[in-house]
């Protein structure tokens, strides 16, 4: 990418478009570095311009543009000691500034400021919660829920780890006793998961670790086989049916979507593509930014309390970026071509609230 003469960038095409913003020669420098040599591969046969703003290792354009300027301006450009993170979302107008910082401060979406606040602060078994102060002098005024989602992540973290320590052989449920010992020897002064809660994080394993990596991936990749969405017309609205047979025991698909916690789905104001577990909940009112392109299936399983097929089930995994629960759907019997999806949302007109003492499809 040649930007020397006139070093700004219009972006044209994913969530930024319609952008602009100057180049510093620092900056154009890093872009030339950037496209010449680590993507190399990937833009050898591309033209120069549009299409060539931050692909993948494959080539293909990025749709998160702002995020991975930030990566890189942080993983490449030499930071200013003591720099404050800005956290102002960008207006639509153009940047006139030259100096050696010039790129746009990105509109800071919720997820991009996660990553950042991970990248300052990792989370690991042993790291301990960022203070206040820490919080605000890397920029995060507004650090409550990012600080919160952290604790969490840490307990997540560490209730894995006690449960692989304590569990018995052949992975069944640990006792008290077994998950009090393990607690004991990490001798953690605060977010510490309780006894109880480490015993009832316990999950079935799901076969051997093959499967588990092959689970990680169809959820990662959400690629998921012999599904397609049919609309259904009317209240129903769509659903998902079978296009290949299935066996009684067979995994569908994950309910994919945001982890949030309980208190934050309850707030959500598009529930209806919320599933609610124990102390989080899965938000999947929007198509997610990893696959924008993708129809995630979990969320358009209908409910059936009379005749459902799938059972859905509760996983802890390790995925790349650490351990998370997930929601995976496993049919309860052999499945037809054709046949409709079906699971018990385990609601009932009383517990649903309000507008749920009219729907005659609760009961069916
Ligand atoms: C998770 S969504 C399922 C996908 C939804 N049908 C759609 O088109 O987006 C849950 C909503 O689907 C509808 N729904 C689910 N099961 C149903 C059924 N058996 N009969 C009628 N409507 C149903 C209800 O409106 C419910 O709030």
């Amino acid at each position: 990418m040649r930007v020397v003469t006139v070093p700004t960038i219009r972006l044209t095409s994913s969530k930024a478009a319609g952008h602009t913003f100057t180049l510093s020669q620092q900056e154009d420098e890093l872009l030339e570095c950037y496209f010449c040599h680590v993507r190399a591969e990937a833009t050898k046969g591309l033209t120069s311009g549009q299409g060539r703003f931050f692909v993948d290792c494959g080539g293909n354009p990025l749709t998160n543009i702002y995020s991975d300027l930030q990566r890189l301006r942080k993983k490449y450009l030499p930071q200013e000691p003591g720099a404050a993170v800005d956290e102002t979302p960008s207006s639509e107008s153009p940047s006139t500034s030259t100096g050696p910082a010039s790129l746009p401060t990105p509109p800071v979406t919720g997820d991009i400021q996660w990553d950042r606040f991970l990248e300052v602060f990792p989370s690991s078994l042993h790291s301990v919660a960022p203070s206040k102060r820490l919080c605000v002098g890397a920029g995060f005024t507004a650090y409550r829920p990012l600080y919160r989602k952290w604790r969490n992540v840490q307990l997540l973290e560490r209730t894995s780890y006690i449960l692989s320590q304590a569990m018995g052989r052949h992975a069944t449920q640990p006792t008290e006793e077994a998950v009090r010992r393990s607690l004991t020897k990490e001798r953690w002064v605060s977010n510490t998961p309780s006894v109880q809660d480490v015993v009832r994080g316990w999950v079935a394993p799901l076969g051997a670790p093959t499967s588990s990596q092959s689970l990680i991936r169809s959820i990662s990749e959400q690629s998921w086989r012999g599904l397609a969405v049919r609309d259904f017309g009317g209240e129903k609205g769509k659903g998902v049916v079978a296009t290949c047979p299935m066996d009684k025991g067979d995994v569908v698909c994950d309910y994919y979507g945001t982890l949030i916690s309980f208190a934050e789905g309850h707030r959500s104001a598009d529930s209806i593509y919320c599933f609610f577990f124990k102390e989080f909940c899965i938000d999947a009112s929007s198509r997610c930014d990893c696959h924008p392109e993708v129809e995630t299936y979990g969320r358009f399983l209908n409910h059936s309390r009379k005749r459902p097929n799938l059972k859905a089930k509760r996983f802890d995994l390790t995925f790349p970026g650490g351990p998370r629960p997930v929601i995976v759907f496993l049919t309860m019997q052999n499945i037809k071509v054709g046949e409709e999806l079906l699971w018990d949302y385990g609601v009932t007109r009383t517990s649903f609230g309000g507008e749920g003492k009219d729907l005659a499809w609760l009961d069916m």
